[in-house]
């Protein structure tokens, strides 16, 4: 499939549309902003979608797996054929993201960029395979140019299926033992942070295993240290569901197609789209908060607000997927409330409607 190049304008947000939902949500028979972050998600979503009744129906949920060549490291609680073995669970509905995809009636779509423990065709996981893992990237850079644009192109594609699916809303989740801590590389990068600061337990590191972690990504730090923008930042420290992540994220922000963020590894992908193209922000939405350590500062670079914080660390697009009922919800809310006018119920002014 053919795509618009990574910097080529995002669509905006209707400022008109923003301004008539936010003056409809003062109508409603509440106190103003008394429905906090449903209110504003109902906005935001009412200027994404340009209409008057924005809608969180028809979710579309992508899961990019891919291994990485840094687990060789030993990084991960986990071994790296389990990325490869949820790729199986996932599409035979055994998984926490397949539970919840079905609970919501949601699109979910596999995608495999390159599994070390590959498990073939399967019926609902698309093949995009890469190679059967990114390199290990305190050696040299994790992708090739090629591979980076691969896996950028990729995430593509899957926007352009949601959206001929009629889509409300795109969620990108992600599989690949070991990227906690390619995340966290590609956020202190980004950030200029220390590995320290982000590092996290991922699956289940102790302390002691924390500190390894933020040693092996200090290394490939100092290794790419020339690596000078963001997308050459993310072919040096990323992976390939990473960079389809974020090449998802363009994309859907390009087509006009919003997007609800995930944990830890997704979020760093949006702040690398972000930093790619930062006309990709107004389309973000941020479904909770990760109990991962680095969560809290990558979200705070993006200046996001998430719905959730519910201490929940799994990635695989739960943490959106567990926000979509509350957004159906503040749709609903914005759509279907009575204003004082119907209600016959006095506003702040003392004017019965
Ligand atoms: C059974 C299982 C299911 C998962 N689903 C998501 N992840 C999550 O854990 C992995 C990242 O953590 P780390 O960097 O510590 O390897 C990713 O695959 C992520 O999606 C899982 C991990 C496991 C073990
Ligand atoms: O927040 C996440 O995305 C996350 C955290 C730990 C492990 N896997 C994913």
């Amino acid at each position: 499939m053919n795509h618009q190049p990574l910097r080529a304008a995002c669509m905006q947000p209707d400022a008109a549309m923003e301004a008539v939902a936010r003056a409809h949500q003062t109508r409603l028979t509440k106190p103003p902003g008394s429905l906090g972050r449903l209110e504003d998600a109902a906005v935001q979503l009412a200027a994404l979608q340009r209409t008057a009744r924005p809608r969180a129906g028809r979710v579309w949920i992508s899961v990019f797996a891919a291994d990485h060549g840094v687990a060789d490291e030993g990084v991960s609680a986990f071994p790296q054929v389990v990325t490869g073995e949820m790729v199986r669970n996932f599409v035979a509905g055994g998984a926490a993201i397949s539970v919840l995809a079905r609970e919501l009636g949601a699109r979910l779509e596999v995608v495999n960029l390159g599994l070390v423990n590959d498990p073939g065709e399967l019926d609902g996981v698309r093949r995009a395979v890469i190679a059967a893992a990114s390199d290990n990237f305190c050696n040299g850079p994790a992708m090739t140019p090629a591979q980076l644009q691969a896996a950028l192109a990729a995430g593509a594609d899957s926007v352009a299926v949601a959206l001929a699916d009629g889509s409300d809303l795109f969620i990108g989740g992600e599989m690949g033992i070991a990227n906690t801590t390619t995340a966290t590389a590609l956020a202190c990068a980004l950030l200029g942070l220390p590995p320290e600061r982000l590092a996290g337990a991922g699956t289940g590191l102790d302390a002691a295993g924390i500190r390894h972690k933020a040693s092996v990504v200090a290394r490939a730090l100092q290794r790419h240290a020339g690596a000078g923008d963001a997308l050459e930042q993310l072919r040096c420290l990323g992976g390939f569901e990473i960079a389809a992540l974020a090449g998802a994220f363009i994309a859907a922000a390009q087509a006009g197609l919003p997007v609800l963020v995930d944990g830890y590894i997704t979020t760093v992908a949006a702040l690398a789209a972000v930093r790619i193209n930062p006309g990709v922000r107004p389309w973000l939405l941020f479904g909770h908060r990760s109990r991962e350590r680095g969560h809290d500062a990558v979200l705070a670079a993006l200046q996001a607000e998430p719905l959730l914080d519910l201490g929940m660390r799994l990635g695989e697009a739960s943490g959106a997927a567990g926000a979509v009922p509350l957004l159906r919800l503040a749709c609903a809310l914005h759509a279907t409330m009575a204003t004082f006018e119907q209600a016959g119920v006095s506003d702040a002014t003392g004017a019965r409607g």
